[in-house]
């Protein structure tokens, strides 16, 4: 039953919360005793499965499920799946927000057509093909286990993305619920694991800072263009990272008119960054990672400070990383010292990036810019759920960056 399929209608209170007890109605609160209520004209069978968290099919081929359609990266799922030719989203949960519809929660959604939000609890998944979980990291192994084993699941929180589970309970300082799914997880940074994310069941997508750094940092990595030691990043991400729900911290007179690092040396991100670039190198490597909340609302910038290897030129770090992502759609070498900006992949799910030789002779500097709710999370996820289902990997994804 979509959204669409309902009217709207005034009735008194007595009236309203008799038929709202069967799930016939949605409510929303206007003032005094006046509720404006959007009455379901279905018939009371398909009413009754409304309640129960019963959605309607959409017409497109693949049965999209969003956990955590209230929150950012959920609402940017659904702003993207709006152009997607084969993913047509059928059920949305919520938490505190389960009950209401997408339009009250984000109304620059209202124009499209969707199911109204419900508890995870009351989904059911019979008729879902794939799952985006977009739920805080901690909440989300249980949750994932619960669901029917045949579903495809692109988890966007941290859950799955650490291989070694001592290191998820020590950084993350949470007992790991499901560590048999770990083992069947796989990490999905598409550009370097495109033919794993293929054949997987089960991605954890990664951070919007481990994607921003790794993208450059790995092919130089594999060819043995940086040392190992003294890799400094220093990053920068909008407010969006951290999520909707109401934080001090993250107040407008907290964040405006001011730059400020947080997480310094115990960020949660370091040992996902170093798991990557260990994997790349065969051998541990370890970061310097710092980073800072911005006072704008989307974007994310890193810039890494490398030693190059002896002998070798910013030259040879350039043609390595222009070989790497020639052919890639979503990752973009810049010209020769064009600097990539936040504002030019706004919207989009481009990595923008590029090295420069810095004073001091023998040391780079690295920079990539991303759309943190884009590719740093739905962007990367909706490329990563294409390669599950066997659709071309751009699909639903070619927009253009918002500018200014
Ligand atoms: N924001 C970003 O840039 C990025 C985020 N991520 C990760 O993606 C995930 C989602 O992030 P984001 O969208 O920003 O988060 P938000 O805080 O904006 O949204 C969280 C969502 O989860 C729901 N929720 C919260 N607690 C529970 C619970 N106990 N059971 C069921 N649902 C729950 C919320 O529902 P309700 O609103 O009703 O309370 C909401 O829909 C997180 O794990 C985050 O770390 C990854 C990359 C980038
Ligand atoms: C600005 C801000 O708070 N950002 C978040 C990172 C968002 C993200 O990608 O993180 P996860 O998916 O790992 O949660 C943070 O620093 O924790």
């Amino acid at each position: 039953m979509s959204s669409a399929a309902l009217g709207a209608v005034s009735v008194d209170v007595g009236s309203l919360q008799k038929q709202n007890e069967v799930g016939r109605l949605k409510v929303r609160r206007r003032s005094g005793l006046v509720l404006r209520v959007r009455a379901s004209v279905a018939s009371s069978q398909q009413s009754l499965q409304l309640a129960k968290g019963k959605t309607q099919k959409s017409e497109k081929t693949v049965q999209i499920g969003v956990l955590g359609a209230s929150g950012y990266t959920g609402a940017e799922i659904i702003r993207l799946l709006a152009n997607h030719p084969q993913f047509g989203i059928m059920l949305m949960t919520a938490d505190r927000k389960a009950g209401q519809s997408i339009g009250s929660v984000f109304p620059h959604l209202i124009t499209q057509d969707l199911p109204d939000m419900i508890a995870v609890k009351d989904a059911d998944f019979s008729d879902v093909d794939a799952v985006f979980c977009c739920l805080p990291h901690g909440t989300t192994q249980e949750i994932i286990k619960g669901l029917p084993k045949g579903l495809k699941i692109v988890d966007l929180s941290a859950d799955f993305r650490l291989r070694d589970i001592d290191e998820y309970e020590e950084w993350y300082g949470l007992p790991h619920k499901a560590p048999e799914l770990q083992k069947e997880a796989i990490y999905g940074l598409t550009e370097v694991s495109r033919d794993e994310i293929r054949n997987a069941r089960l991605i954890a997508n990664p951070g919007c800072y481990p994607t921003s750094i790794q993208l450059p940092l790995i092919p130089l990595i594999k060819a043995h263009l940086i040392e190992l030691t003294n890799i400094i990043i220093d990053a920068k991400s909008g407010v969006s990272g951290a999520g909707r729900g109401a934080k001090e911290a993250n107040l407008y007179t907290e964040i405006s008119e001011g730059i400020h690092s947080y997480g310094l040396t115990k960020h949660r991100h370091v040992p996902e960054i170093e798991q990557g670039l260990s994997d790349a190198s065969h051998s541990k490597v370890t970061v310097s990672f710092t980073p800072h909340l911005m006072p704008m609302s989307r974007g994310m910038q890193s810039t890494i400070y490398v030693q190059m290897a002896p002998g070798v030129t910013i030259e040879d770090l350039y043609q390595q990383l222009k070989t790497t992502y020639e052919g890639e759609e979503f990752v973009k070498l810049l010209g020769k010292g064009s600097v990539p900006h936040t504002r030019h992949v706004r919207g989009s799910n481009y990595c923008f990036m590029n090295v420069f030789q810095d004073r001091i002779p023998g040391r780079a500097i690295i920079i990539s810019a991303i759309d943190n709710l884009v590719k740093g999370a739905s962007g990367q996820a909706i490329q990563n759920l294409n390669l599950m289902m066997g659709f071309a990997e751009n699909m639903g994804l070619q927009y253009q960056p918002l500018f200014p």
